[in-house]
């Protein structure tokens, strides 16, 4: 793992989205599909804001969520609602995008359709992950049920998560494949992140799902 610090969320912002541009064009070399994972939150619209305008072959990019909060489509906790608002535009609008979760259909329906349209593209050729002060990243939180599950080497790509300090139920990219991805990026702002990631270090990653990440992890990090 290394930890780039920067003066600015602008500059991380300007500086992630060349280096995720760089590494996708470089996979694009070598595979006629490429996959990306990013997000949601509040930290990775300002990397969207930069990386959609890359001039590269988006039409053979599959581009996925780390995760997504079981609402609908228009709601603004929606995962789906921010990467199309912010990364499916501009040069980027034509990038296949893969939805974790189907407004209406129960999660466990569709896991193995939406697992059909992932299994082809791993490992992700480029990871992009937030965390929480918690240290859960995706959403795999600390001590949610069923997290061992989600972690454990053999796990499926994708889990139904019921974290209890959250609203709604989620479904997450699984341990295995977050940790497996051929770029690993990692974005956290402020003091009381980045503490709670030098925490995360000594810790299993059944108390910090972060750490089951971050070998060969690029964290970028400002205030
Ligand atoms: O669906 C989500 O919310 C994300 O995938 C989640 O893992 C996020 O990266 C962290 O919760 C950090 O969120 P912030 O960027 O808002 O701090």
């Amino acid at each position: 793992m290394k930890i780039q610090e920067y003066a600015d969320r602008d500059m991380l912002a300007i500086d992630v989205a060349n280096a995720i541009a760089g590494e996708l064009e470089a996979a694009l070399l070598h595979h006629d599909m490429v996959s990306l994972a990013v997000p949601g939150g509040t930290t990775p619209g300002p990397v969207f804001d930069g990386l959609c305008a890359a001039d590269l072959e988006w039409d053979r990019v599959r581009v996925l969520p780390t995760d997504e909060r079981c609402v609908p489509g228009d709601s603004d906790r929606s995962n789906e609602r921010l990467i199309r608002q912010r990364l499916l535009t501009n040069r980027a609008s034509v990038a296949q995008y893969v939805p974790l979760y189907v407004e209406g259909k129960e999660p466990d329906d569709v896991l193995p359709e939406i697992e059909s349209l992932i299994t082809p593209v791993l490992p992700l050729s480029v990871l992009v992950l937030g965390m929480g002060e918690d240290m859960h990243t995706a959403s795999l939180f600390p001590g949610m049920a069923g997290l061992g599950g989600a972690l454990d080497s053999h796990a499926p790509p994708l889990a139904v998560a019921r974290p209890e300090t959250q609203p709604e139920s989620r479904i997450t990219l699984t341990g295995p494949v977050l940790d497996g991805a051929l770029s690993k990026h990692l974005i956290i702002f402020g003091a009381a992140k980045r503490d709670a990631l030098d925490k995360a270090m000594s810790l299993p990653p059944e108390e910090a799902p972060i750490a089951a990440t971050l070998t060969g992890m690029t964290v970028h990090w400002a205030e």
